[in-house]
């Protein structure tokens, strides 16, 4: 008999199930490695590495996954899983979070139930399954006290999740497979009749439903907003400067007073467009929202640059020549006939040449999707009769009313568009291993590291040179982990900047570590808190360089004697003509430093020179998902089939500083 996972063929070649499959772990295997691999996200995310928690977060899942045996997961996901939303929900009810958030000191049942009412056996029982489950930590016989997640709940925000999502889609997905069946296993299309329909036996849709089509739960339609803003919180956000080029939406808009510069289609209760001008503050012309009235009338207080206007997005658009029109998961809502009937109204409405579409909604990977994205993919399904899509989806929707993806953005550290994934092990960064190596004679070394470690790393590079008789001083760039940028650690940055050659944050690194929001595209302060930096005293003597990397604004370069802004090689106006060219920043910095050593080698020290270097070395790792492609052309170095000299030539003919 062949056994693999469970699966055996017998004697006779039949395949048969061995019951032992179901109790023993799915994929022991795999132990090993993961238990290695998260090893090593555990140190990169000690160090500071903000990308590490997500892939600690999913290697630690693989684990549970593979060491679970099938029959506790088949318990986890029956008993455990619908058992703590219900005891979550019952908590929320009775305010239990509430009072636990307010104080360090644990309670027992017996407290808890005299203050909310509850019998105390049944509080108890339902305490003691939650805190199973890490809900509430567990500090003795029937007492609880908080953690983190204890206290979010305490939220309104964050605790309306759970009356919402069982009073409109708990339902409507445990009616799922029964909907299916009767409709020979077709995706639903109308969102009066999908598992919603069947699970709530309802004729409305889901909004209408959710606004007040439904008497007996008038909170639905306020618990459902504000799942939607707690859904938003701690995501990347497309307006921080960072992952699109906003300027480049405010250079090229008219500003007289009665043109628009943003109107968000959908916009529910103006949180986007509140966001918009508390980080964009100079944005020219007005900013419309619009939406259903139940939805506008709700809003208690809204920036008075936003003018709210009633708009069914179905109709013809009021607004024309917009600069910006934008639908924030107002698609995903929508079968792909009624995105395009919205679509339509707004390419009507648009100035070619002039108005942008902004879509900001998932784009659900090919392979290797999170499950915030999938699971959002089947609510969309239950409830709307909708669906989270991939890229090619978007095309087939977006490109039949006549418009154009120009291009999509993708957050770095965004879950349900993460792609970025560690392909070997992360390994520490220590000294030791470099001796008796030839790297022990490096001229450069660049590190990104808190400024707590990075200091004990210049002592102990130097320290080991010195010992194996290597005594010029190399070049240290210090690339500052960013999780250690706050302003509790600006002292102790300060401190190590003197060690290194070269201080490199980048312009929101920056803005983090003297505590500031990180909207700072505005040059002026990027040179002000560079100059600070400067003035406690970079690298040995004073003698180092602050070099500032500012995405789209290129980088800043300031030592004693020297200081200028340097465009990046794929300028805004350029990155619209090779608007192809520039595909993903990852590696983008690392490029960046790793130039800029190179020139700062080869042109004997020029800090401006060495800032040209890694401008080109970064415009090369921005065309593609990797590295670029090395190759050789009668003895002449090519990345991607160009030359880098060439690139480098042109890059600098551009600067007339340096021609
Ligand atoms: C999923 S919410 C997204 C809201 C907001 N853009 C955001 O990202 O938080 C969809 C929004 O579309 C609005 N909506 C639904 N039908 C509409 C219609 N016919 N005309 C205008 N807005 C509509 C809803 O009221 C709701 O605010």
């Amino acid at each position: 008999m062949t056994v693999s996972n469970g699966s055996a063929t017998n004697s006779h070649g039949q395949a048969i199930i061995d019951p032992r499959v179901a109790t023993t772990p799915s994929a022991p295997e795999r132990l090993a490695h993961l238990q290695k691999e998260i090893e090593s996200h555990s140190q990169a995310y000690t160090n500071g590495n903000t990308d590490a928690r997500l892939n600690l977060l999913e290697t630690a899942r693989s684990l549970v996954q593979a060491m679970e045996t099938p029959q506790e997961t088949m318990l986890r996901y029956c008993w455990a899983q619908p058992t703590a939303f219900a005891g979550i929900e019952t908590c929320i009810d009775l305010g239990i979070f509430f009072i636990l958030a307010q104080t360090d000191k644990p309670k027992t049942v017996a407290e808890l139930a005299a203050t909310t009412g509850a019998e105390p056996e049944l509080l108890g029982r339902i305490m003691k399954h939650l805190a199973t489950m890490g809900v509430f930590v567990e500090t003795g016989m029937d007492e609880y006290g908080r953690n983190g997640l204890t206290t979010t709940l305490a939220i309104k925000r964050y605790n309306d999740a759970w009356p919402c999502i069982n009073g409109c889609t708990l339902p409507a997905i445990s009616a799922l497979p029964a909907w299916l069946k009767k409709n020979d296993y077709r995706s639903p299309t109308e969102g009066t009749d999908c598992p919603f329909t069947l699970g709530f036996k309802t004729n409305y849709h889901f909004f209408e439903f959710l606004n007040g089509k439904n008497p007996d739960y008038p909170e639905l339609g306020a618990q459902f907003n504000n799942l939607m803003s707690a859904y938003h919180q701690g995501r990347p956000s497309w307006m921080d400067g960072n992952f699109y080029p906003v300027e480049t939406l405010i250079e090229g808009a008219k500003i007289g007073e009665e043109d628009v510069f943003i109107v968000d289609v959908g916009g529910n209760k103006g949180h986007d467009l509140e966001e918009f001008i508390s980080k964009w503050p100079n944005t020219p012309g007005r900013l419309i929202l619009q939406d259903q009235p139940h939805v506008l009338k709700d809003i208690k207080s809204l920036n008075p640059a936003i003018t709210p206007m009633v708009h069914d997005f179905y109709r013809e658009q009021p607004i024309k020549g917009a600069r910006v029109y934008f639908l924030h998961s107002v698609l995903h809502d929508w079968n792909d006939e009624t995105c395009r009937k919205i679509l339509s109204q707004l390419v009507a409405a648009m100035t070619p040449g002039y108005s942008k579409l902004l879509i900001n909604e998932n784009v659900v990977p090919n392979t290797g999707a999170h499950w915030q994205a999938t699971s959002l993919d089947l609510i969309m399904m239950v409830d709307l009769a909708a669906k989270e899509r991939t890229e090619q989806q978007w095309h087939q929707v977006i490109e039949p009313v006549g418009l154009k993806i120009t291009k999509i953005w993708t957050p770095l550290d965004s879950a349900e568009t993460k792609n970025f994934k560690y392909t070997t092990p992360v390994l520490a960064v220590q000294e030791s291993k470099l001796r008796g190596t030839a790297l022990l004679t490096s001229k450069v070394y660049h590190y990104l590291a808190s400024p707590q470690d990075m200091k004990t790393h210049v002592l102990n590079i130097l320290a080991l040179r010195e010992k194996e008789g290597i005594l010029d001083r190399p070049l240290i760039i210090w690339e500052p982990a960013p999780l250690s940028c706050r302003p509790e650690n600006l002292e102790a940055c300060l401190k190590t900047a003197a060690l290194v050659d070269v201080f490199s944050p980048n312009h929101l690194e920056l803005a983090a570590l003297f505590g500031q929001s990180p909207v700072a595209s505005d040059k002026s302060e990027i040179e002000r808190l560079g100059e600070k930096l400067l003035a406690s005293g970079v690298g040995p003597e004073g003698k180092g360089a602050v070099v500032i990397r500012a995405g789209e604004n290129g980088c800043f370069v300031q030592s004693r004697t020297t200081s200028q802004w340097l465009p990046p090689f794929y300028k805004a106006d350029i990155r619209e003509r090779h608007a192809a060219k520039v595909v993903d920043p990852t590696g983008a910095g690392n490029a960046f430093l790793g130039g800029y050593a190179i020139g700062y080698l080869q042109r004997k020290g020029d800090i401006l020179e060495a800032a040209c270097y890694g401008s080109v070395a970064a415009s090369f790792a921005l065309e593609q998902v990797g590295m670029p492609e090395k190759s050789n052309e009668g003895g002449e170095e090519l990345w991607n089939g160009e030359s880098v000299v060439r690139r480098l030539h042109e890059y600098r003919a551009r600067q007339e500083l340096l021609q």
